[in-house]
């Protein structure tokens, strides 16, 4: 069962506002433990082609891609960096999240996928978000420090798009180690006392718990902090590493976890 949910950009429009609109439409929305995201449990129509998604009030994501942002909780005073950020799902929640102030860096490698990550922003009225096409384990070159980080890594499963195509065990390795690289580079970019928030849609633990304990053993300048598990409604269990978080079916599998750097 595919559950769909979407996102109210309350930059641009109140939720209640926006149900009402939807629901005079003849859309069937469920309210989530998040006030600004609903269930859609009937539409009509396909809710990525309506009006009020093309005036950007609102985003089409699952709402286990919504806990990262709220686990990372950036503030308007922070410097924030988002590593992979296309197509900007989490990128314009965080910046919902800082009420359009502060500034994130928005980093993406794949010029292709820049255009949707581009596309969102603009739609989303987003104006403190800064794009670089980049690979963002070249950021360090830049003299840059970071008060908080988001780390959606890709996976295998987004890597993988051909849904015909099983998901071999060199692909999980492969997204494994490029995932310890990105992780690692993600800790030097962090101030000391910054917070880090890893993520992906695997259900692999070699490319979740794997990547949390290796970069524990290998680094003694980072801490896992608990992540409280308060997400009502939503099928959400404790990881393999205690405090870190795994959302399984019927909703979209994540885990997520945090880090904090304890000394530069
Ligand atoms: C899981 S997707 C990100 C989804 C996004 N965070 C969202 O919520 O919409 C991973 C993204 O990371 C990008 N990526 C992979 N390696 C990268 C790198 N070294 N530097 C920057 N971006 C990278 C991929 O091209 C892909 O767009």
């Amino acid at each position: 069962m595919n559950l769909q949910y979407i996102r109210v950009n309350t930059l641009k429009i109140n939720p209640e506002t926006l149900k009402n609109r939807l629901e005079n439409k003849g859309v069937m929305l469920k309210e989530t433990f998040l006030p600004y995201a609903f269930e859609v449990l009937e539409s009509p129509f396909s809710v990525g082609a309506t009006p009020e998604y093309l005036f950007g009030y609102y985003f089409v994501q699952s709402i286990s891609s919504m806990i990262p942002p709220i686990v990372l909780n950036p503030s308007k005073d922070d410097l924030v960096l988002d590593m992979c950020a296309a197509p900007g799902g989490k990128t314009t929640h965080l910046a919902q999240l800082m009420n359009n102030e502060g500034a994130i860096i928005a980093v993406e490698i794949k010029s292709s996928r820049m255009k949707s990550l581009k596309a969102n922003i603009n739609r989303m009225g987003i104006a403190n978000v800064i794009m670089l096409n980049m690979n963002v384990l070249h950021l360090k070159e830049k003299d840059l420090k970071f008060d908080k980080i988001l780390l959606d890594a890709p996976c295998s499963g987004n890597v993988i798009k051909d849904k015909s195509r099983s998901v071999t065990k060199e692909d999980i390795i492969y997204c494994s180690n490029r995932q310890k690289e990105l992780i690692d580079a993600g800790i030097d970019l962090l101030k000391e006392g910054g917070v880090l928030v890893y993520s992906t849609c695997s259900a692999e633990e070699e490319e979740n718990e794997g990547v949390i304990e290796y970069i524990l053993n290998k680094r003694d300048d980072v801490e896992l902090l608990p992540i409280e598990n308060n997400f009502k409604g939503i099928n959400v269990i404790e990881g393999g590493i205690e405090g870190t978080l795994r959302v399984i079916p019927p909703n979209e599998p994540f885990f997520i976890a945090k880090l904090m750097k304890i000394k530069d």
